[in-house]
């Protein structure tokens, strides 16, 4: 055994535990479990990692099994926004040449702690409620854990479930929200997008356009589901959806996806932010989009968050989401 840990929320209130060390492979096992661990960009040729040992537990279990370290002292450094309004000005440039419609700058937020953090990070994500599902993976030098709102997609025999989850505010200003044309129009390029990426994979259905909550912060949610005409592969199908324009760029051209990457590495956002990390159990699949967490190497702590920006967007209240953000995450973390 070595001391590297996978976590997963998985069906029925269970979380996916699976235990170093992994074994990195190119596509997932036909039966037992994997996780799928990836880049924003999918460069990884080998995503699936398949655990020595694994478990479907009850989080408590999963919980214990950490052991009880306390959570560390963290000094955070102060954000500058000078940064951020550079990428933001450049995007908004590339919007007005008709580059993009929209595309999702990450902001990170740093910190230092005292007293690693690892397990005790890990355990404050299994704490967490459905909608939001635990996600993690550590080793002894670093990792990240979180709790995702949002799913890239499940995948149980010819039934693909995904959604759309774009379109944020606080929870005081739910009711205008839902009235929003700015919100909605961003909702909506997310909605229409999978909608137009799924359509030839078999029946489609979209769901209602619903405001769902998660505490101080809610969100438009759109539910899809797809009857597939045939067996799809999910590297097949994480490939068409990700990454979908609630974090990535529209139109996902290569060169759009690579003028992103460029504002996410100047800014310093993780490699697996927002890219999807998920888990396979005997051909049952569910993968998150890895946002809502903490990533940390050694003592340096990063919280990511990225917002949609689009022709409307204004730099003020992008900076004012994605704080809102961070302090959602922050507040789950009992940071
Ligand atoms: C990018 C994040 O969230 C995504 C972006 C959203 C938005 O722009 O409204 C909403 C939910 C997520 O799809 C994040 O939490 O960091």
């Amino acid at each position: 055994m070595s001391d590297s840990l996978a976590f997963l929320g998985w069906s029925g209130g269970k979380v996916l535990v699976g235990h170093g060390p992994f074994l990195d492979v190119a596509e997932p096992p036909s039966s037992g479990a994997a996780f799928y661990r990836n880049e924003f960009g999918l460069g990884d040729p080998k995503p699936w990692r398949v655990p020595a040992e694994w478990q479907l537990v009850e989080p408590a279990e999963a919980m214990e099994a950490l052991g009880s370290s306390d959570m560390p002292l963290i000094s955070w450094e102060t954000l500058e926004a000078t940064l951020f309004a550079g990428v933001f000005q450049e995007i908004t440039t590339s919007i007005r040449w008709g580059i993009f419609e929209k595309t999702v700058p990450v902001v990170v937020e740093r910190g230092r702690m005292e007293g690693g953090g690892g397990a005790a990070f890990a355990r404050r994500a299994l704490a967490t409620a459905p909608p939001l599902v635990p996600y993690g993976f550590l080793d002894p030098s670093g990792g990240f854990a979180g709790m995702s709102p949002e799913h890239l997609l499940r995948l149980d025999g010819r039934t693909l479930r995904t959604m759309a989850l774009a379109g944020t505010a606080r929870a005081e200003e739910r009711e205008v929200l839902a009235v929003d044309e700015k919100e909605i129009r961003e909702h909506e390029f997310v909605a229409q997008a999978l909608v137009s990426k799924l359509g030839d994979l078999g029946r489609l259905e979209r769901g209602a356009r619903e405001v769902l909550d998660l505490g101080p912060i809610v969100h438009f949610h759109t539910p899809i589901e797809v009857a597939l005409d045939r067996d799809e592969s999910i590297d097949s199908l994480i490939r068409r959806l990700h990454p979908t324009p609630a974090l990535g760029p529209l139109p996902r051209t290569h060169e759009t996806m690579s003028r992103l990457q460029t504002w996410r590495d100047r800014l310093g956002a993780p490699p697996e932010f927002g890219a999807p990390f998920g888990a396979v159990v005997d051909g049952v699949a569910r993968v998150l989009v890895a946002i809502r967490g903490l990533w940390w190497q050694g003592d340096e702590l990063k919280l990511p968050a990225g917002c949609g920006v689009i022709e409307a967007s204004r730099l003020v209240n992008e900076w004012r989401e994605l704080r809102l953000k961070r302090e959602a995450v922050k507040a789950r973390f009992g940071l």
